[in-house]
């Protein structure tokens, strides 16, 4: 694959000394000075101090605990979180307690109480327990990443990372490997409506999503192309997406496998060893692709050649980060940028279909912006109704429908204390769909997003996709490119039609919230 983009250009010596990397790291301050991630701050005195008395965690209301149980294990929970969200916000108000086993969660499902949690974070913010990440990690001798790390482990990393792909301009380097997946895309739509009998159908377009976000993603971590669009796919990306579907095929069992103690597990071994074994192949596909990359980067210092490259290739060279720190950011970016790119797209192309004139709408703005041309990072920011597309897909359908905090302070929140070190649930589908946020919340409508309706509030926390501030998604601007360039070249090309076998598709969660039946579209050439 051709990389254009030349971050590094540096002499065999540089490899090892100190100053080029002093040089190097100068050179990659003009390419990126410090990002200003919205800095975390303590709660405010105001925030803190409540009016009222008060109140206990013992006096939060919340389903009992076997209520809960019943729930998840024998009503089948699992697949259902967004919409228990909503059903326990509503019997119970907006912040209220669950119990599973011994673990006890807060949920808050208010967008200021939100707002409150997030802006006292403080510089580590813990998400959730990592446990079994971590486990499994030490018993191979694996380095934790971004998504597993903790505090200064997790800063040090983060303070890399987040220089190098947080801002629009950080990625924009990246629009022509990402038009270059995009071409494929095309190729691939036109290629599986052929093999359907109306010649326009594409059956169950995630896994054509999955398969553009792999490879797109993987074209930036790891300056390569997997094949994954390809009508024979290579034997090594096969193996890399069975371990994937394995990691979320044993989701659910290894949330069954963190409620039991670890000496259950010669009782009960399986969820333990799909986890490890799903583990192993993702770690494995990451080394063999940067451990590529490094041998190339050897080569060419030995012949005395320029090195040239992206972000893998400044990983290694910079060594910010050891080896064994960047297989395991680059095998937790490959991971969580997968299935939550390919689900949002396949939202958006659903919601497209079902909405012809806001579609309309949005192709309008394509044509009179680019015409035909091929978009690029820069021709984004005329594109308000594009990126209004991808905010409102991911309000409707927020691949992740909670996350969590793990309290690092005492808080008062909706008026209970809440003692350090307590879970949080912050329930983002609730506040998304909350009319107080979001008026005719059920709508579709990108437009609320250009700002000039002001009874959206769409500058508040009801809707945060990508979650806020230091802990928030590192890969954001990644998913965003590759959504943005997508949509807008299959919108130049294509009428995006429902099919007769899609009838209304819902929601289900699988971990990540997704579609719980195949959404099957038409790709009408547009003349
Ligand atoms: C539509 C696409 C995506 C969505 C909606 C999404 C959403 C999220 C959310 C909600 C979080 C948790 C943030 C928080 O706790 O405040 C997160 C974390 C993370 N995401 Fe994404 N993500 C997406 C794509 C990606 C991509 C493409 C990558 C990698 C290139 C990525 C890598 C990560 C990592 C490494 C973290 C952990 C960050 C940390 O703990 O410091 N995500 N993502």
């Amino acid at each position: 694959m051709a990389l254009r983009k030349a971050l590094l250009h540096i002499s065999r010596k540089s490899l090892h000394s100190d100053t080029s990397t002093r040089a190097l790291l100068q050179s990659r301050a003009l390419h990126s000075s410090t990002v200003p991630e919205e800095p975390a701050r303590a709660a405010t005195d105001a925030e803190l101090k409540h009016a009222g008395p008060v109140k206990s965690l013992r006096e939060m209301p919340g389903p009992s605990a076997i209520g809960n149980l019943i729930e998840f294990f024998y009503r089948d929970g699992f697949s259902r979180i967004h919409e228990i969200q909503m059903e326990h916000s509503q019997k119970y108000g907006k912040i209220f307690k669950s119990r599973f086993g011994p673990q006890l969660v807060v949920s808050i499902a208010d967008r200021d109480m939100v707002a409150q949690v997030l802006r006292a974070e403080g510089v580590a913010p813990q998400r959730a327990n990592m446990e079994s990440w971590k486990e499994y990690r030490d018993m191979r001798g694996r380095a934790t990443g971004l998504i597993s790390a903790e505090a200064d482990e997790w800063l040090k990393m983060r303070s890399v990372l987040r220089q190098l792909i947080l801002r629009p301009r950080d990625v924009a380097i990246f629009s022509d490997d990402v038009n270059e997946v995009v071409a494929d895309l095309v190729v691939k739509v036109r290629k599986l409506r052929s093999q359907q009998p109306d010649g326009l159908t594409v059956l169950n377009v995630n896994d054509m999503f999955f398969k553009f976000a792999m490879e797109g993603v993987a074209s930036i971590l790891y300056e390569a192309r997997l094949g994954c669009l390809e009508d024979e796919i290579p034997k090594m990306s096969q193996e890399y997406i069975k371990a994937l579907h394995l990691m979320f095929s044993s989701f659910k069992t290894s949330m069954y496998a963190g409620a039991i103690p670890k000496w259950l597990r010669p009782i009960i071994p399986k969820p333990w060893e799909e986890f490890c074994r799903s583990w192993d192949g993702l770690f494995k596909f990451s080394q063999i692709h940067i451990d590529k990359k490094l041998a190339e980067i050897k080569q060419n210092l030995e012949r005395g050649e320029e090195v040239k490259g992206g972000l893998l290739t400044h990983m290694l060279v910079t060594k910010e980060m050891n080896l064994e720190e960047i297989y395991a950011n680059m095998t937790e970016m490959l991971l969580a940028g997968v299935d939550t790119t390919s689900f949002t797209l396949s939202w958006s192309t659903y919601l497209l279909a079902k909405h012809p004139m806001v579609q309309q709408q949005i192709y309008e703005e394509v044509t009179h912006v680019l015409g035909g041309r091929v978009p690029t990072a820069d021709d984004v920011p005329q594109l308000p109704l594009i990126k209004g597309l991808v905010k409102e897909t991911l309000r409707l359908y927020p691949v992740l429908p909670g996350n969590g905090r793990i309290t690092q302070d005492d808080l008062i929140v909706g008026g209970y204390f809440i003692p350090k070190g307590t879970q949080l649930a912050l329930c983002h589908y609730s506040t998304s769909m909350d009319e107080e946020n979001f008026p005719s919340a059920e709508e579709f409508r990108p437009d609320r997003w250009l700002r000039k309706d002001t009874s959206d509030r769409v500058d508040n926390f009801g809707s945060i996709p990508f979650g806020y501030g230091i802990r928030s998604c590192i890969g954001r601007r990644i998913a965003e490119l590759e959504m943005y360039l997508a949509l807008t070249q299959l919108l130049q090309k294509f009428h995006i039609e429902v099919s007769p076998f899609t009838g209304e598709i819902r929601a289900k969660t699988h971990g990540l919230l997704c579609p719980a039946a195949p959404i099957n579209v038409k790709f009408i050439d547009r003349v």
